[in-house]
């Protein structure tokens, strides 16, 4: 079996350090000082994680192929391995929504016929009156409405559904369906869902998890006032892990322009700059456990016309290195919210693979990171389908060296 041997400075949430790896059968079997002749040698300027995750991302292909003329299963895997991305969960709000045994098996083999590189996790929808699965699954609870008809119309109904998913892994796109009703008629799309609809939901996302002994996810979360909630929950010994976009770290209400509110338009919206820094300050903290895209692809068209939702996964590891060379983010803090936390979330539905840590026994999948080289985003250099980026035009600092999938080079 032939093997590689890499040298670089590699990056596990508790350590950095400079030696070699040896990938073996897509695996990594070795790690060490000196353990031969590197075929493969990344300079001082790199840092080699291992493979990055993205844990909520919507690819819109479903047995159905009636959404992929904006992204299927192959150009979200080419716009992921673009951005470092090796991992991906893909979430359930298609026109033919993953529920249950069938159509989630159906599904499981649309993407298997796509025959994509990347790891891809299907998370199964939870909707009024769905039950679990047989089989483990995560699960995807949209409170109220946002794209697509997997919702639930208040929180009551949504209580009694929850009732069948005791002890399983779901996530929460917190947003109170009645509190979205009562603001419907306001002026701008960040006024018709306040913060104090996430906060609302947050609460009882928080209750469901206490009173259903859930493995909770809170999805891309974006109100300061909710954080204090977030740890208290944890310090009652709840199992509650929270994602954070990178739109909600870059970007607050202040950057809305009437010439870009159509494609800066995402559920949740834009908050307030004292969200934002709230958000970079708890993903400093460890309250927030993972960068996880929410990567939402529509055409600029539909977005012009009112949906909401931004692709990211082009542009996941250029954000990583603004958050490193201007946020202050260390490497091993990266390492823990961009591949150890997501592969965390992923492995118990992707054995025998095991992602997330530079590890003897886990998969051979790394992103190298370059910190002294530029990017500026440049819509021909996109792999999703949807054409466009919100970065289009940005500089971040660094940029993506390399990307290796189960032992082999992609970029
Ligand atoms: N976040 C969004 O604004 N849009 C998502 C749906 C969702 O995650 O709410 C989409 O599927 O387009």
């Amino acid at each position: 079996m032939s093997s590689t041997i890499i040298a670089g400075r590699f990056v596990n949430p508790e350590r950095e350090w400079t030696g070699q790896i040896r990938l073996e059968g897509g695996t990594i079997v070795e790690v060490g000082e000196q353990l031969g002749s590197p075929d493969v040698e990344f300079g001082e300027d790199c840092y080699v994680f291992a493979g990055m995750g993205d844990i909520h991302i919507h690819a819109r292909d479903d047995q159905s192929e009636t959404q992929t003329y904006k992204e299927d299963f192959r150009t979200a895997a080419a716009a992921a391995v673009n951005g470092g991305v090796v991992q991906v969960a893909d979430m359930p709000n298609n026109p033919v929504a993953p529920i249950d045994d069938a159509s989630y098996r159906a599904k499981q083999q649309h993407l298997a016929a796509r025959n994509v590189p990347i790891q891809v996790t299907l998370y199964a929808g939870i909707g009024p009156g769905t039950r679990p699965l047989s089989f483990a699954v995560p699960y995807k609870a949209y409170m109220g409405p946002s794209v697509g008809d997997l919702f639930f119309s208040t929180l009551a109904d949504l209580d009694e559904t929850l009732a069948h998913y005791r002890g399983q892994c779901v996530s929460f796109h917190c947003e109170d369906p009645e509190l979205l009703e009562q603001h419907k008629s306001a002026a701008t799309h960040e006024q018709r869902r306040p913060a104090e609809c996430e906060l609302s939901a947050t609460r009882f996302a928080l209750q469901m998890i206490e009173k259903y002994e859930l493995r909770g996810k809170l999805c891309h979360y974006s109100v300061g006032e909710g954080l204090p909630l977030i740890r208290a929950a944890r310090a009652k010994g709840l199992d509650v892990t929270c994602e954070v976009t990178p739109h909600h770290l870059y970007y607050d209400v202040s950057d809305l322009t009437d010439e870009n509110r159509g494609w800066m338009q995402m559920n949740p919206p834009l908050r307030d700059i004292a969200d934002r820094k709230a958000m970079l300050a708890a993903l400093h903290d460890g309250t927030l456990d993972y960068l996880a895209t929410d990567h939402a692809p529509h055409t600029l068209e539909e977005n012009a016309a009112g949906i909401s939702g931004q692709p990211h996964l082009d542009t996941y590891g250029e954000f990583v290195t603004w958050l490193m060379a201007e946020q202050g983010f260390t490497a091993r803090q990266v390492a823990a919210f961009c591949a150890e936390n997501p592969g965390r979330f992923v492995n118990p539905y992707t054995a025998p693979l095991k992602f997330g840590r530079i590890e003897p026994g886990y998969v051979a999948s790394l992103t190298v990171l370059n910190l002294a080289r530029p990017t500026t985003i440049r819509r021909e250099n996109l792999k999703t389908k949807c054409g466009w980026s919100p970065f289009e035009g940005v500089t971040f600092p660094g940029s993506i060296e390399a990307v290796y999938i189960r032992g082999e080079r992609h970029k």
